[in-house]
């Protein structure tokens, strides 16, 4: 499968990255508005190739991406320490005003995948600007909130991360959901798991995760200036389950026509991503607490939206 990747910064590079250690392309091609960046990225992750998988790294412009079946979209800019992800809008709005028209007039066959933030909001920017199907045109939404959940649940369970299922909703960014309600390690309840092994998910357990999970780009920003890791591995992994048609359940950030009431909002739900990109939205049983607050994050990402498109 050919990729394309336009933003050849730390995510960019990153998923690039991952996507030849985990041998997903066969292809990939690197856009940067600073083309010397774009092939200098390419040319260090061509090195990785021999230890890993069989893939053609290069760098080029716009044109290059044509034949391309999935484009990820990490140009633009990163938040500054202590700066939130919304205060990111006005900006990265206008660098995809140029990207999605260019993208459009070479591969609009191509499904689209969002990482720039807000990525919410710069998904649903994609889909106005592209008239694409929503199928295709979806943000890596709260995949890495989950993929942090997960991982620190394990940690507290003493089980591998990818035993713990349990999803974050909504916005990826401050007004998140951690649904806990419908959290399960093995076949288990989060609670029932964790009475049996001896670490019980107290009030304390739960506030010291919410804010690891919430606050974790803050943390990780502070400390090295930008996140990228973590949001690589994601994006490779749904460009997995797209190339395979793996049917995966994941949280990606995709419009929806209706959830808790506000309606035509683009956020994070569980659903099923295969070829054809999103397939299906999952509608979660959540507690009193986490419906009011996926309402609000819900309500918030569509007023936010509509003050803009
Ligand atoms: N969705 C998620 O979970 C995450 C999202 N991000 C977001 O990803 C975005 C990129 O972050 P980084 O890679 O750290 O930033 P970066 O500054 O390292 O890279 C951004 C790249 O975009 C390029 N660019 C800017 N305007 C462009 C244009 N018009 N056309 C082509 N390229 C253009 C820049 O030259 C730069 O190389 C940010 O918005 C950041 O907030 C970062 C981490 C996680
Ligand atoms: C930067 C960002 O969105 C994250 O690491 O969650």
């Amino acid at each position: 499968m050919k990729v394309g990747i336009v933003g050849a910064g730390m995510v960019g590079s990153s998923v690039g990255f991952a996507l030849v250690l985990r041998g997903v392309a066969s292809e990939i091609v690197l856009v940067d508005h600073n083309p010397d960046l774009a092939q200098a990225q390419a040319e260090d992750i061509a090195h990785a190739v021999p230890f890993a998988q069989p893939t053609r790294v290069r760098a080029g412009g716009y044109d290059a991406l044509e034949g391309a079946e999935v484009i990820i979209i990490a140009a633009g800019v990163p938040q500054k320490p202590g700066e939130d992800r919304m205060s990111l809008l006005g900006r990265n709005a206008a660098v995809f005003g140029d990207v999605i028209a260019e993208t459009n007039r070479v591969a609009r066959d191509a499904i689209l995948l969002i990482a720039s933030n807000p990525v919410d909001i710069m998904t649903e920017v994609a889909l106005q600007a592209s008239g694409l199907p929503a199928a295709r045109v979806f943000g890596s939404g709260t995949i890495l909130d989950t993929a942090r959940f997960r991982y620190l649940l394990g940690q507290h369970l003493n089980v591998a991360a990818q035993s713990v299922h349990a999803y974050v909703l909504g916005e990826h960014g401050d007004s998140e959901v951690l649904a806990w309600s419908s959290a399960r390690s093995g076949c288990e309840t989060l609670t029932d798991f964790a009475d049996q092994v001896g670490a019980p998910i107290t009030d304390a357990v739960r506030q010291e995760v919410d804010q690891k999970v919430r606050r974790a780009a803050y943390r990780i920003i502070e400390g090295k200036g930008a996140t990228w890791y973590g949001i690589g591995a994601g994006l490779a992994r749904i460009v997995q389950a797209i190339r395979d048609d793996q049917r995966a359940v994941m949280t990606v950030s995709a419009r929806v026509s209706e959830i808790e009431g506000i309606h035509d909002v683009t956020l994070s739900l569980p659903r099923v991503v295969g070829r054809a990109g999103v397939a299906e939205t999952l509608i979660p049983h959540l507690s009193f607490a986490e419906a009011t607050a996926l309402r609000a994050s819900a309500g918030m990402l569509r007023e936010t939206a509509q003050k803009l498109l």
